[in-house]
């Protein structure tokens, strides 16, 4: 596609669009940080760009507690800011959101217009982002995901596979459920769902988008462990055994029906995706 610009050069969604897009631009922290809205807003005004993919975000959900202001200016002001910048070039953004938004109540995969309710600064922040973002104007499309992993970057599959390769049992939180991502998937949604979006067709707004089949921590630990050949056995624990800054959300499930039907774009497997990372990781 030409014209994509990128917010983020090295995260798991940046990178894995860089493989899918190599002709975008990418704008790197040192070129856009966004910790300054403004700064963000003219480097996508000067960049000319006939679509905009932002794949930058503060994702340390515990550091965030105590970096509350930081976490609002990368996650909610300079988004914000970079959708009216967009709203006044005419031009589609497409913004990356997070389960973390939901307060993990029930057992019922969440939809787009559920009551959103964060436990957390990460998912507070991602949520007022996602309000900015709309309200800004312009044509907008925020996808809702959970869960990344790739062979780049932090993510639970490294987490994982380090720890597993040390010791002969890990204890993992069971009470938590969701569905794993695939960073490539991701990178693979956002850019149909632009073009798409310049074309005209298709419609823009939230969207959850979310590997299959839904699992727990504890389970998707297994299948790494297995995956990657590993004898570490996983024990299952509660939450409550695992103390953190952040409160995690125990249903993180999402119904991905509307992205299905808008774009056509089928809930990605994680098994088949963890299978490529973790041979992507061993070569
Ligand atoms: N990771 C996950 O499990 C999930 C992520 N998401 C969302 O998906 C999107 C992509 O996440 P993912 O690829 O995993 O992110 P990563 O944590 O892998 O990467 C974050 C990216 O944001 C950049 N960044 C952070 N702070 C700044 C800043 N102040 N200025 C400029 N760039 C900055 C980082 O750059 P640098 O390398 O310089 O720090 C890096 O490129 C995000 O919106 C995230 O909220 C949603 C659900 C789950
Ligand atoms: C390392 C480890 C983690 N855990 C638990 C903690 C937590 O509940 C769960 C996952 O740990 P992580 O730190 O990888 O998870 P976390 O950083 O909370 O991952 C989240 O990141 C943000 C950016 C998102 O948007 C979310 O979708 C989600 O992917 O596993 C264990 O139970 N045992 C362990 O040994
Ligand atoms: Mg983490």
């Amino acid at each position: 596609m030409t014209g994509l610009l990128v917010l983020g050069r090295t995260g798991q969604v940046a990178t894995e669009l860089a493989r899918l897009a190599p002709d975008a631009r990418f704008l790197g922290r040192d070129e856009a940080d966004l910790a300054d809205a403004d700064a963000c807003a003219a480097a996508v005004r000067a960049a000319r760009p006939r679509a905009i993919i932002n794949a930058a975000a503060y994702t340390a959900v515990d550091r965030a507690e105590s970096e509350p202001a930081l976490a609002e200016a990368v996650n909610a002001i300079a988004p914000a800011a970079m959708a009216r910048a967009a709203a006044e070039l005419g031009v589609p953004f497409l913004h990356i959101s997070t389960d973390y938004v939901f307060d993990g109540s029930g057992d019922r995969p969440w939809r787009e217009d559920d009551a959103t309710g964060p436990l957390g600064v990460y998912g507070a922040t991602k949520l007022a982002g996602e309000r900015g973002i709309a309200a800004a104007g312009g044509h907008w499309a925020v996808l809702r995901t959970s869960w990344v992993f790739s062979a780049h970057g932090g993510n639970f599959v490294k987490t994982m596979m380090r720890l597993g390769a040390e010791r002969p049992e890990l204890r993992v939180v069971a009470d938590q459920h969701g569905g794993p991502t695939p960073a490539g998937d991701i990178a693979a949604a956002c850019l149909r769902m632009v073009s798409a979006m310049q074309g005209g067709q298709g419609k823009g707004g939230l969207y959850h988008f979310a590997g299959a089949p839904d699992t727990t921590w504890a389970d998707f630990a297994r299948a790494i462990m297995a995956q990657a050949g590993l004898g570490c056995r996983i024990i299952d624990i509660p939450g409550s055994d695992y103390p953190t800054p952040a409160r995690r959300p125990g249903n993180s499930r999402l119904d991905c029906g509307a992205i299905t039907r808008d774009f056509a774009i089928p809930r990605p497997d994680w098994r088949a995706g963890l299978a490529n990372v973790v041979t992507e990781l061993q070569q």
